[in-house]
């Protein structure tokens, strides 16, 4: 089975591109301003436009109010909204059946009990994002190359699909495969050469060893 790979806090057409040449099934584009990664609405809409059709463009928001997402929606082609803050579930069914894209709900996962936020999202999102919680005092609430402990999930089930995400490196995502059962990974610092600055051989790299 191929597992699929998202790329995520793309900011430039040359990355893009490799994402999409070594086989990676998704790009994501970061809205927050602290980010390093940030990007603004009309740098995303040519980014989105150099994206070869069948990888799907996705959109990380964090806490982003209905304006933002108008604006968003209207602006940048999309497949999916990735939902990166504190978002309810009655928040991410608004989104949902506001802006009639496929949401993506993050969850942010430290120990066992942070597994149980993941159910009351599983009926309105389409997605999970099953991603480390940010270090304490981090100034991002995603994107810090931190792990989790992947035992933590082993041999869970849910029936809504998910995607692995978290401190995800060329050199452990084999093991993660394996101990976690992700069918589907999500990254960002490991194939950075500096925050916020990809790099398409680190790129290439990861996505053969998420595929060897
Ligand atoms: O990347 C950011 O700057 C960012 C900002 C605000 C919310 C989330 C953010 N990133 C999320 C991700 O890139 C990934 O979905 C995930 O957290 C894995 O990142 P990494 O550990 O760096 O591989």
């Amino acid at each position: 089975m191929t597992v699929k790979v998202k790329i995520c806090g793309l900011r430039d057409a040359a990355n893009i591109a490799a994402a999409a040449q070594a086989g990676a099934a998704y790009v994501g584009f970061v809205f927050f301003p602290k980010s390093p990664r940030n990007v603004s609405l009309s740098e995303a809409a040519g980014l989105a436009a150099t994206v070869p059709e069948g990888v799907r463009r996705v959109a990380l928001t964090v806490n982003a109010d209905d304006a933002f997402l108008a604006d968003l929606v209207a602006q940048v082609p999309l497949e999916m909204l990735q939902l990166h803050g504190s978002e309810s579930p009655e928040r991410v069914a608004e989104v949902r059946a506001r802006f009639g894209l496929p949401v993506m709900k993050a969850i942010g996962i430290a120990e066992a009990g942070d597994l149980d936020k993941i159910a009351p999202y599983e009926a309105v999102a389409d997605q999970i994002l099953v991603d480390a919680k940010p270090p304490k005092g981090a100034d991002l609430p995603g994107g810090n190359g931190a792990t989790f402990d992947w035992d933590l999930i082993a041999g869970r089930q849910w029936q809504t699909p998910w995607m692995l995400a978290g401190g995800l490196t060329e050199t452990n995502v084999a093991e993660a495969l394996r101990r976690t059962g992700a069918t589907q990974v999500d990254l960002s610092s490991a194939v950075e050469s500096a925050p916020g600055v990809k790099d398409p051989t680190l790129i290439r790299r990861f996505l053969a060893a998420a595929n060897p």
